[in-house]
């Protein structure tokens, strides 16, 4: 279920998109509300040293948190365990994990007795959740009713694309783009590995660059660059720029070049290490692990894997053609209250399809989000056929 939390934008496209979404279910907003599992209101207790942290990592029944300053800075190099307090392991929410990479928490320090766990890392009890302003999440693979959230407060989606190896994927960054418009977070599209280009027919480049406008015609910010051969590009520094203060998470598949960018702003070199490895919980490797990455650029990147395969649950038409922003002003123009935009008489979507305002590739990824139709991660036959 897509959750709404626009809380900028609110134009008048918004306004119209969220008058037929209520049209449409008029009970939804009074189940929102007895849903609610956060405390509103959190009392940041300094006394006891108690303290505010970011959760920066999470495995299984544990969570790690770095304390974070008033002014928002993240201590990621100190880094406590915690538990999560019964009372929110216990929560009838329909998530796989009760405490995200991201969150904000409020915590006790501890002894490891009552973590339950050996280990030489501070240990610390989560004793409070504050209210998120952005969630990443994916349906959970394991159980279709659940969610999964990945990530939590973030300011920027960072989508990484190849133009090669691998094949740049156009209907998986359009689902990148989805949930950042569902989120109202801000999107960076990067297409790495331009070198490969030259390899390339022209079509194939002019194909691309068509992209490219089409992405920038809406509004997306979209760099084109090679982080391998050309460490100096502008493009680079722009983006540590658009990074500086905020917490980016990096989404793209595997291979496109996520971590050759991010260490660009990283003062070193981090280490991968098995996450399940009994050695982690020891403390030897948590500031080589953590999700949570401080740039030297300033500003977070939360690097977590899920994001790379995610499989966005059903949206209806409604939440979805606002989710495309070229489809917007034509909201409320259809037919049908309800169109979907696939055959429906009198619909305003195809009508602008038709006139080349909206354009066929963004309308199929449009078409195969709604009907399910894009079997694997990503791709969808357009991008098949992008191949030959
Ligand atoms: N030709 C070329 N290769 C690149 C470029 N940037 C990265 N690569 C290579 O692409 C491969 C994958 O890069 P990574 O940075 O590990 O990609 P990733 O997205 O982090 O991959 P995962 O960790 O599997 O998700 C490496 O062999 C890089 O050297 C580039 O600009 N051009
Ligand atoms: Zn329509």
């Amino acid at each position: 279920m897509a959750r709404w939390k626009y809380n900028k934008n609110r134009d008048d496209e918004y306004f119209r998109y969220d008058k037929i979404r209520r049209g449409k279910d008029k009970r939804k907003k009074k189940q929102d509300g007895e849903e609610k599992f956060v405390l509103d209101e959190v009392q940041w207790k300094k006394e006891d040293g108690w303290f505010r942290a970011r959760v920066v990592e999470v495995q299984k029944r544990y969570a790690f948190v770095a304390p974070q300053d008033d002014d928002g800075t993240i201590d990621t190099k100190d880094v406590w365990l915690g538990t999560v307090a019964r009372k929110y392991l216990q929560s009838k929410r329909m998530e796989r994990n009760s405490v995200a990479v991201g969150d904000v928490v409020l915590c006790r320090p501890t002894d490891d007795r009552e973590a339950d766990i050996e280990t030489d890392i501070p240990c610390c009890v989560i004793v409070n959740l504050a209210p998120r302003h952005s969630e990443i999440s994916r349906r959970d693979p394991t159980s279709q009713e659940r969610s999964h959230v990945l990530a939590s407060n973030v300011d920027q989606l960072l989508v990484v694309a190849s133009y090669q190896s691998p094949l740049v994927k156009w209907g998986l960054v359009d689902r990148y783009l989805v949930l950042a418009e569902e989120q109202g977070i801000e999107p960076i599209i990067v297409l790495n590995k331009e070198d490969l280009l030259k390899e390339e027919s022209e079509e194939f480049r002019q194909r691309c660059r068509e992209e490219i406008e089409t992405y920038r015609r809406l509004g997306y910010r979209i760099f084109s660059l090679s982080v391998l051969t050309n460490s100096k590009d502008p493009a680079i520094t722009e983006i540590g720029e658009l990074m500086k203060d905020k917490v980016t998470i990096l989404s793209g598949h595997s291979g496109v070049g996520k971590s050759s960018l991010v260490n660009m702003y990283r003062p070193e070199i981090v280490q991968e290490v098995e996450p399940d490895a009994d050695i982690f919980y020891k403390g030897r490797h948590t500031t080589t692990y953590a999700s949570f990455i401080g740039l030297d650029t300033g500003g977070y990147v939360i690097d977590t894997p899920g994001i790379r395969s995610f499989l966005l649950g059903d949206r209806s038409s409604i939440d979805l053609s606002y989710s495309f922003r070229e489809f917007r002003p034509y909201m409320g123009a259809c037919k049908f209250r309800e169109c979907r935009h696939i055959d429906e008489p009198g619909c305003a979507i195809l009508d602008a399809l038709q006139k080349g305002e909206i354009t066929n590739r963004r309308y199929r990824s449009y078409k195969g989000l709604l009907l399910g139709d894009t079997g694997r991660e990503g791709r969808t036959r357009d991008d098949e056929l992008e191949k030959g």
